[in-house]
């Protein structure tokens, strides 16, 4: 009792003493922020509750729920076959588990293109259901700013995405660089300049020539996130898997852009193998793991079964 009361009042100093306060979810203004000051806006990617919570705990600035969780998480050959339904339910698990960062959802191919409309009702579901603050979604040629407008007008952030953009990809002939020669450089550029006065808050510039990158970085006044697009943009995405060496998958391997910071992959087999040999007798432990039964309790429960035979 007394060690309870002492605990609270410890908790009520703490509280009232310490500088942390509860943390609230990061805004627009914290990003603006970032952006004012030269510091690199960190992103990355999640997909559920566990994740959500490494990136929250982490503070991250952005947290994507990124198509490429059709990839990565669900084992879809590409991007464009994940179902809006099945994002959706990553999306919601994603905000249960982050209440901290800043979090952008990506529109799904063939949810946002045929119309302003269509547009505007995938990311108002993604809003309402999935309690996140921003969208984002792939190209910036002249038919999709009027979708992106749509969006923006109805008081929605939305995040560009220019450069190798995944959902492309059939015409983009494969997950290959862009922007290599000067039409497509020109192309990527002009898209960026269109996004910046459609509204976007920022642009994903992916996979593109580090020299362009930096470029386009000088000549807009909103923030660049980078990947595989070099070390000069106003911030970096990486996809979690990758950084956290989630899947080691010989049918994809990762990126010339992609820096492993954790082997998680190979760690979850290694303890699993160790589960496995700790069966023969390491675990579990008697004292340690189990639960114990009056001695009396038993021999009289084994009785009662003795008599039923
Ligand atoms: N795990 C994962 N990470 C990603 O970053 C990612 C996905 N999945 N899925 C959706 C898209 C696809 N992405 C990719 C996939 C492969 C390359 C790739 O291998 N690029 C070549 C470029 C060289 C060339 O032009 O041929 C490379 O060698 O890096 C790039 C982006 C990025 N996105
Ligand atoms: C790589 C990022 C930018 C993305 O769009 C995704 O993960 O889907
Ligand atoms: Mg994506």
């Amino acid at each position: 009792m007394w060690t309870k009361v002492r605990g609270l009042g410890l908790m009520l100093i703490g509280r009232r003493f310490s500088s942390h306060k509860t943390q609230s979810r990061k805004t627009l203004v914290d990003i603006h922020k970032l952006y004012g000051n030269k510091t690199p806006i960190l992103m990355v990617t999640s997909y559920d509750y566990i994740t959500g919570k490494y990136a929250a705990s982490a503070g991250v600035d952005i947290n994507l729920i990124g198509d490429s969780l059709a990839m990565t998480c669900l084992g879809y050959e590409d991007t464009n076959q994940l179902p809006f339904e099945e994002f959706l339910y990553h999306v919601k698990a994603v905000e249960r588990g982050d209440k901290q960062s800043f979090i952008v959802a990506d529109l799904p191919f063939g949810t946002y293109e045929a119309s302003p409309e269509k547009a505007l009702e995938t990311s108002v579901q993604l809003i309402k259901e999935g309690r996140i603050q921003a969208v984002k979604l792939e190209g910036g040629h002249p038919s999709m700013i009027s979708n992106i407008s749509k969006i923006i007008d109805s008081g929605i952030p939305v995040m560009g995405h220019v450069g190798l953009t995944p959902q492309r990809h059939n015409v983009l002939g494969g997950f290959k660089l862009q922007g290599t020669d000067t039409n497509r450089a020109l192309q990527i550029y002009e898209e960026c300049v269109l996004l910046q006065k459609a509204g976007c808050f920022a642009i994903v510039l992916e996979c593109i020539p580090n020299r362009l990158a930096e470029y386009i970085t000088s000549k807009l006044s909103i923030p660049t996130i980078g990947i595989g697009a070099g070390p000069h943009c106003s911030g970096q995405v990486l996809v979690m898997a990758d950084l956290l060496g989630m899947l080691d998958d010989e049918s994809h391997p990762p990126a010339k852009f992609v820096k492993k910071y954790a082997s998680f992959s190979s760690e979850a087999v290694k303890a699993i193998q160790q589960y496995r040999s700790d069966l023969k007798g390491v675990f579990p432990q008697e004292d340690i793991h189990g639960y114990k039964m009056k001695r009396d309790a038993l021999l009289e429960f084994k009785r009662q079964v003795d008599d039923r035979s």
